[in-house]
């Protein structure tokens, strides 16, 4: 079996959207946002696992503003503690308390409280590196959506993907743990 490196790849991706001008970020999350908005109401959506966007990655924060409205709540991933690997999910609202992790980026104060079981959400919204016309993603490099997907597969088909459009590559090809998206939303 070939594992392929795509840490090349993976930097020029991020440079791609790390060079969006701010207008264009604006315009591009506020184009995610009305998708959303579409999605969530062609389904009873209530619950929805996001993430804090940071490095020039789509930007989930008009869309929260709409969710909270609505009364939907938003929870935001926090790397486990212990289980290396593993993302708890925790409620985020426009007052939740944030620390910076180790790859630093931000999250809620770990408070157990606040975590809800990955199987409760209606829609997962996946933060994407890359990403082809057949589904194939390409993440952080961390493999924690794949091994979320793997661990809860009815929640596969409530994951939509979401990236800018110069995240689009050609082909990917998938790694033997790789899950494809049936759903990619790009902006
Ligand atoms: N905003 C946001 N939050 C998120 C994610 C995300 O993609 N976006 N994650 C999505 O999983 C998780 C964090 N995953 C991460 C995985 C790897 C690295 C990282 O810095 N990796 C190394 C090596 C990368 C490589 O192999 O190319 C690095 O960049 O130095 C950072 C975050 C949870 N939170
Ligand atoms: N289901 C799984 N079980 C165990 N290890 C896994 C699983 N999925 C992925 N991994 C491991 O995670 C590592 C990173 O995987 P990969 O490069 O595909 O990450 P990614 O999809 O880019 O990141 P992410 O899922 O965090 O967005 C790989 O070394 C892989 O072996």
């Amino acid at each position: 079996m070939t594992t392929i490196d795509y840490s090349g790849l993976r930097k020029t991706l991020k440079a791609y959207r790390r060079n969006l001008t701010t207008a264009e970020q604006l315009q591009a999350s506020e184009k995610l946002c009305v998708k959303l908005q579409q999605h969530c109401q062609s389904q009873n959506i209530r619950t929805i696992a996001g993430y804090l966007a940071a490095d020039g990655e789509i930007s989930l924060q008009p869309f929260f503003d709409w969710c909270w409205q609505k009364q939907i709540k938003t929870y935001v991933p926090v790397l486990h503690p212990f289980s290396k690997g593993h993302l708890l999910f925790l409620n985020y609202r426009a007052d939740t308390p944030l620390v910076l992790n180790r790859y630093k980026l931000q999250e809620p104060i770990l408070d157990v409280r606040q975590v809800l079981a990955i199987s409760q959400f209606d829609l997962l919204i996946a933060p994407l590196v890359g990403f082809d016309d057949v589904g194939n993603r390409l993440g952080m490099g961390g493999g924690y959506y794949d091994r979320m997907l793997a661990l809860c597969p009815p929640l596969q088909e409530r994951t939509v993907g979401v990236a800018h459009h110069c995240q689009r590559v050609a082909a990917l090809t998938p790694q033997p743990w790789d899950i494809p998206l049936t759903q990619i939303i790009a902006c």
